[in-house]
C-alpha cells in the first residue's frame, strides 16, 4: 500500500544543527568496502552540511563488523586519556612558569574543558553485514547491535548505529546510494544528522 503523505525516514531536526564545535569520530569497517566507502562519504558531507569542521572528522577503519564495539570503545579511551594527559602537562607548564602565583592555576571547569576538547563529541560506526549462509550473519548483527549500545551507555559518547544488516548485496547498495531503483538513499547522510544532534542535545 502507498501513501503519499508517508514519508519513511527520518524528519529534519526543528532547529538548524550547529555543529562547528564539534569533534566526530568515524570508525568503519573493511569489509564490503566499496559499499562502506560511500556510507562512509554520504556520512562525511553530512557532517559537513552540518558545519563540523574537516580537521574535527576522524576517520579510522578495523577489520570487520564484530571489531566496531571493541574499536570504538578502544579510541574513545584514548582520546579520553590523551585530553588527562594534557591536562597534566599544562598544569607543569604553569606551574613551571609560576604562573600559579598570579592565580593562573587550570581551575576545574578549565580541566573539564580540556579533557572535553581531546574526547569526541559523538562516534558514528559504519559497517555492512551481508546475509551468507551460515548462522555467522545474525551471531555478529546481534554483538554488534548490543555492543555499540554499551559502548554509547558506558561511555556517555553517543554511538550512532551505522550498520547495515541486508540479506543481499542489492539491499546494501540501495542503502548507500548505489542502487539502480529512485528511492535509494544513502543512509550514511542520515548518520551524521544523528551524530550531530545528538552531541548537541541538552535540556
Ligand atoms: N560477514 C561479514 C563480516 N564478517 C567478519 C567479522 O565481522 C569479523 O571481522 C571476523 O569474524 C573476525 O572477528 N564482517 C562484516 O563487516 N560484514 C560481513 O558481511
Ligand atoms: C566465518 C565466516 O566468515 C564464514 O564462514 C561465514 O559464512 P557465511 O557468510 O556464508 O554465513
Amino acid at each position: 500500500m502507498s501513501d503519499a503523505s508517508f514519508h519513511k525516514g527520518v524528519k529534519d531536526p526543528e532547529t538548524e544543527l550547529d555543529g562547528s564545535s564539534l569533534k566526530v569520530l568515524i570508525v568503519h569497517t573493511r569489509w564490503n568496502s566499496e559499499i562502506v566507502e560511500q556510507l562512509v562519504h554520504g556520512t562525511k558531507s553530512s557532517l559537513l552540511k552540518h558545519g563540523v569542521k574537516p580537521i574535527n572528522i576522524i576517520v579510522r577503519s578495523v577489520s570487520g563488523a564484530y571489531e566496531l564495539p571493541g574499536g570504538a570503545l578502544k579510541l574513545i579511551r584514548q582520546a579520553q586519556h590523551e585530553s588527562v594527559n594534557l591536562v597534566s602537562n599544562v598544569e607543569d607548564f604553569l606551574t613551571t612558569a609560576g604562573a600559579e602565583l598570579a592565580g593562573r592555576t587550570t581551575g576545574s571547569s578549565d580541566k573539564e574543558e580540556i579533557v572535553k576538547r581531546g574526547a569526541f563529541d559523538a562516534v558514528i560506526c559504519i559497517g555492512v553485514l551481508i546475509k551468507g549462509s551460515t548462522m555467522h550473519f545474525e551471531y555478529i548483527a546481534d554483538a554488534v547491535s548490543h555492543g555499540l549500545m554499551r559502548v554509547g551507555l558506558d561511555t556517555g559518547v553517543p554511538v550512532v548505529f551505522g550498520v547495515l544488516t541486508c540479506l543481499d548485496d542489492e539491499q546494501a547498495k540501495e542503502r548507500a546510494g548505489m542502487g539502480q531503483s529512485a528511492s535509494r538513499h544513502n543512509h550514511g547522510t542520515d548518520w551524521g544528522t544523528a551524530a550531530v544532534d545528538m552531541a548537541l542535545l541538552q535540556v
